[in-house]
Formats: C-alpha cells, structure tokens, sequence
C-alpha cells in the first residue's frame, strides 16, 4: 500500500470525482512552500540553503481536483536530495504521482558566494537570488536558471553634462538561461559583474570604497549598455540554448527604475 492511501482508505476522495465543466487547469498545486536543499558549490563542494517552492500541474477537464498532498510529498520523499541535479528527477517524478502530462516547479533561494573586496581583500558573503524554473510536458524537461546580481550602475549622461559627480545607483541585472550542460551560478554572476559599472561587495574598507567610487566613473553605463554588454558577452557561450537578459536600474534622480530586456533563442 502507498504512503498516501494508507491513512486514508474508505474515506470520500472527493478531488478524483468526475468535473462536467469542460475545462482544463493549466496550472495547480502548492505556491510558496519553503524546504532545505542543497546547491553545488564551486568554490567548497556543497552549500546548504533554503529554498521557496512553486509546484503546480496540468489538470484535465474531467477531474474535480488535484492531489495537494502529494506535491509536499515529493519535497520530503526521503531517497534523494532536493539540489540542482535532481531538479529534472523531481519534475518527473511530480507528473508521475499526480498522473498529469504537464508540470512546473519553480525553486527560489539565496545563494552566497564569498568575495574579496578589490583592494584590502578582506572577505565577505554576498547573497544572490537564484531561481530554477523547470517545465516537463511529455519527454520533454526544460529546465532555465535564473540568477539576479545587484551591481553598480553610473549614468553616462550624467557624467557628461554635470561639473561634478554623475548619479550612480544599485541596479539589479538578472540573467535566465537554458543550456545544452551544466553552469555553474558563479559562471552567470562573474559574467554580469565584469559587465556592469562596478560589481557590490558585502564588506569594503575605505581604500576599496575609493576604488569602487572610481571604477564605476571611469566605466558608465546606461540601462542599454548593460544588457547589451551582457547579451554580447552571452552569445558568445556556444552552450546556451536561450537567455533572457534584464536590468532595472533603481533610479538616484527618479522616484522610479529605468529598464532595459533582450531576450535570444537559438535558431533551430
Ligand atoms: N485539490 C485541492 N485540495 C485541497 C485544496 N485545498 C486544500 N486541499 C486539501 O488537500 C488535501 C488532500 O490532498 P490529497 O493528496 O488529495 O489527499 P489524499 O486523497 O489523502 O491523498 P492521495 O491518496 O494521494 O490522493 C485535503 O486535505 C484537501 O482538503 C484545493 O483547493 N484543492
């Protein structure tokens, strides 16, 4: 007998009774439900966190309701690890306990990669939002990972026609992609902080906030300049099958964010 029908035998199953309506869910399941995994790390190994999870199926027209239980079954089925790898395990496994041909799971977690400041070195962890978003449909998974790098941008037109100073700000560049082998999260966010005005440290002495200051005015960047700068630097990795490319610049002069998207499929 299965874990799901031994505690509930002879009770009404109401979900699987016949629906009449004629339409189909594209989406339902569970939404925002958190659980520890585990990320490959490249500089130690492995990195425990805490991930928010988003599972969801198709449902066909016919079926009254989907089984919620079994989605948080799958998160603690105990045989293997929540982590990157298993990732396609999971969404394999989520279309087969619910008997549904579609499925999704998003996976959301703070990723921390230790960084030394440019020039005391001192260490520090900083926090990146890092997501997986998968879809199986049939034999076919598709598995994207998204990753948003705060960094600093420095307005080139501002620079220009000022006397002194340019507005500067946070901006947050996020970049998704699906490719053919494995990337690591460090790849994605080494490649957006080479590119933007200057990268963002959890921890800087006076001497790395004068070489922070400096860079990012000797490197200005509009909103434009930074996703085709990182779109460049995409294309020209032969393992990517898509990618989409974001920034939003929180603004210093304006009670709103500038915006820029380049989105790239592979051509069949
Ligand atoms: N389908 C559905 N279930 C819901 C909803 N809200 C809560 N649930 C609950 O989800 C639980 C049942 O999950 P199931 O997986 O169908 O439970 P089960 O029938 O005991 O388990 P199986 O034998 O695996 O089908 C019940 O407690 C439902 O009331 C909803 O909006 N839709």
């Amino acid at each position: 007998m299965t874990q799901e029908k031994k505690h509930t035998t002879g009770m009404p199953d109401v979900q699987s009774s016949a629906d009449s309506r004629q339409i189909a869910i594209n989406k339902v399941g569970i939404k925002s439900i958190r659980h520890p995994i585990v990320v490959a790390d490249k500089a130690v190994g492995v990195q425990h966190t805490i991930a928010n999870f988003n599972m969801y199926v198709g449902l066909p027209h016919n079926f009254k309701g989907t089984h919620m239980s079994r989605f948080v079954d799958i998160l603690n089925t105990q045989s293997r690890e929540i982590s990157v790898e298993n990732f396609p395990v999971m969404l394999q496994e989520m279309v087969q306990r619910l008997e549904a041909k579609t499925g999704h799971i998003e996976m959301s977690f703070p990723y921390f990669i230790n960084k030394a400041a440019p020039v005391s070195g001192v260490e520090s962890l900083m926090d990146y939002d890092v997501t997986l978003i998968g879809d199986i449909d049939g034999d076919d998974i598709r598995v994207a990972l998204k990753v948003v790098v705060p960094v600093t941008s420095l307005c080139p037109c501002s620079k220009e026609i000022s006397e002194r100073g340019a507005h500067n700000q946070r901006s947050h560049v996020t970049v998704t992609v699906t490719s053919k082998d494995y990337i690591w999260i460090e790849e994605v966010v080494a490649l957006i902080e080479k590119e933007a005005s200057c990268e963002v440290y959890g921890l800087l002495k006076r001497p790395d906030e004068k070489y922070v200051t400096e860079r990012a005015y000797d490197n200005p960047k509009f909103v434009e300049d930074m996703v085709r700068d990182v779109a460049a630097r995409l294309n020209a990795d032969k393992r990517l099958e898509a990618y989409c490319v974001e920034s939003e610049n929180f603004e210093s002069i304006h009670n709103h964010s500038a915006y820029a998207m380049i989105e790239w499929t592979r051509p069949a």
